[in-house]
């Protein structure tokens, strides 16, 4: 079997290598290449990166290619961010650098010519019926899932997640164990580039300020400015630079570039208890065809270890979520990722609205 591997440095994907070695297979190496050297501001550094990962392919016999990418990224996943932002709304770019480039372009362009693309996500498939599901971690602080949610059935069924069965702890310790070079790395912060660049000042680059009343919600009070709603998010505590809080983002207007607030923890309107998504992504398939009753699962609005109990019902409009908790903060553009009941599969995303 000829396996694609994705390393990027880190302890995770070195980690995969190992497992792969010890079950007897000498994987292709890949580092995706992302960022723009020639930016200043918006720099992101390789150079570590690709060294870590040129030491681990050593170490293996393993051979090592640097993909650049980063067009792809640009025309891609930094398009459909400044465009949410824009909007108004919270996009999520870990989600669409999985779907549009690791497992997208990557796929396109090299993962093809491989019998399978193994990957160090916190993540698991499982098969029944013949399929393949995207299924939960073993480690429910690392589960991934939730990222990888809007992937489609012929990208789970060519992935491998080796270290999706084990906990942070135990991979750290095979890392150690094998004398990884990478094994006392710190945990990246997420994804490629927009992972490491400073939000905001990658926001105003694109955007620029325009500076707008924050308004109290309950009362119409003028608590503040802000240099433009699109560095605010609904659920927002910190950054708003008020006194006397805490204060919540509870809505914007994107046309007056108003952002309101409400105070306290127990403010009301930091809460809900249902929202929409519109075009809702089954990832293998559609386990609730022919059923128009409510359906219990459970789902996470934001990458969170817990999973929260919830019904699904399908409407004209595409699905919507009753949950059995008050949720704070649902902020549209986020991605509702929704489970089976028992936390176990992933079934698919969609948009919060
Ligand atoms: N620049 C990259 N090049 C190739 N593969 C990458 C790159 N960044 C991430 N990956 C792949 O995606 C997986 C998940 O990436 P994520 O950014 O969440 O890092 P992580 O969980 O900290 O993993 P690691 O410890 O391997 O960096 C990695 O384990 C790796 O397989």
């Amino acid at each position: 079997m000829n396996i694609a591997t994705l390393l990027s440095g880190g302890v995770d994907s070195s980690v995969v290598v190992h497992m792969l070695k010890e079950s007897g297979y000498t994987p292709s190496l890949f580092y995706i290449k992302i960022g723009m050297d020639d930016d200043e501001l918006l720099h992101c550094t390789s150079e570590e990166d690709i060294e870590m990962a040129s030491l681990i392919a050593r170490k293996y016999g393993c051979s090592l290619d640097v993909v650049d990418l980063h067009k792809d990224y640009w025309d891609n996943v930094v398009s459909y961010t400044i465009e949410k932002v824009k909007q108004g709304l919270t996009p999520n770019p870990d989600v669409m650098c999985n779907k549009l480039i690791k497992f997208g372009v990557f796929e396109q362009r090299v993962g093809k010519d491989f019998d399978k693309t193994a990957t160090g996500h916190y993540a698991t498939t499982l098969e029944k019926n013949g399929k393949v599901y995207l299924s939960t971690a073993k480690d429910p602080i690392k589960d991934q899932t939730d990222f990888l949610a809007q992937i489609n059935s012929l990208q789970v069924s060519k992935l491998m997640f080796p270290i999706g069965h084990l906990m942070k702890n135990e991979v750290r310790d095979i890392a150690t164990k094998a004398n990884l070079p990478s094994a006392k790395r710190q945990d990246s912060q997420g994804i490629c580039f927009l992972g490491k660049v400073n939000y905001n000042d990658f926001i105003r680059r694109y955007l620029g300020e325009k500076s707008g009343p924050i308004v109290e919600l309950e009362t119409g009070k003028i608590l503040g400015k802000h240099n433009g709603y699109w560095f605010h998010t609904v659920g927002q505590r910190k950054g708003l630079g008020l006194s006397g809080g805490p204060w919540y983002v509870i809505k914007k207007d994107v046309a007056a570039n108003i952002v309101y607030a409400s105070k306290g923890f127990d403010a009301e309107a930091q809460y809900g208890y249902e929202f929409s998504m519109r075009d809702f992504h089954f990832i293998t398939d559609n386990p609730w065809e022919n059923r128009r009753s409510e359906i219990d699962v459970t789902f996470k609005i934001r990458h969170t270890p817990d999973f929260t109990k919830g019904k699904i019902i399908q409407t004209p409009e595409g699905y919507r979520l009753i949950s059995t908790e008050r949720l704070q903060g649902i902020a549209p553009g986020q991605f509702g990722v929704v489970y089976d009941a028992e936390s176990r599969i992933c079934v698919g995303s969609g948009e919060i609205m």
